[in-house]
């Protein structure tokens, strides 16, 4: 558990503009380069917000050749963790809209945004979004984040699930 808490801490370091951000874990569903099943989200920071490019596979179809929607948030949610990087700090999401304005391609390259609209005590109110590669929006997304301490993590540790 020290361990665990040290690894984490140490990713809340300053990003300059255009760098890599960290996975949040190596088995997160999100951005974990360990989880077979999962989306290996990269993203970098953009300005005040994070960027990032991504490509959704079958493994994550829903209606043939096109993303599930519960995958198109699994992505989403985890594009927001990124934002954590540059808050300095963890939070977790407390409430989560898509708005889906078109199918997300299986195979197609999208580009996602996403940024604090405003802060408010321990909320964070971020918006984010995806644009295809012809430049239309195909989703839009707003959620609410409260910030937590790291201890809030000891809840979900137990000795016999892999990747904890
Ligand atoms: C020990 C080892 C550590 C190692 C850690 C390693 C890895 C960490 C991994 C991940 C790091 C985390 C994030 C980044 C990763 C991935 C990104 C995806 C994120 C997720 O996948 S994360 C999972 C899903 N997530 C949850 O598992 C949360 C479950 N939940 C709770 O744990 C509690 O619910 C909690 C703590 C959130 C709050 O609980 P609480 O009791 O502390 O606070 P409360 O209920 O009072 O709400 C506080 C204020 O939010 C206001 N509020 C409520 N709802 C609102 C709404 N809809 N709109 C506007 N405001 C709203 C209230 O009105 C109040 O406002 P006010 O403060 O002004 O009174």
């Amino acid at each position: 558990m020290q361990a665990l808490l040290a690894m984490w801490s140490e990713k809340f370091v300053g990003y300059p503009d255009g760098s890599d951000l960290p996975a949040h874990h190596d088995h997160c569903l999100g951005c974990g380069p360990e989880n077979p099943h999962g989306h290996r989200l990269r993203a970098v920071r953009h300005g005040d917000g994070v960027q990032a490019w991504h490509t959704f596979d079958n493994r994550h179809v829903g209606a043939p050749g096109i993303a599930h929607g519960g995958a198109v948030a699994t992505v989403v949610d985890d594009l927001y963790g990124f934002l954590l990087f540059l808050e300095g700090g963890p939070a977790v999401t407390r409430q989560l809209a898509v708005d889906y304005l078109a199918p997300v391609l299986i195979g197609t390259t999208y580009r996602l945004d996403a940024q604090v609209a405003r802060r408010e005590g321990r909320k964070l109110f971020v918006t984010a979004g995806a644009t295809a590669p012809d430049g239309r929006p195909v989703i839009t997304s707003t959620a609410v984040f409260v910030k937590v301490s790291v201890e809030h993590f000891a809840q979900g540790i137990s000795p016999d699930v892999p990747g904890d």
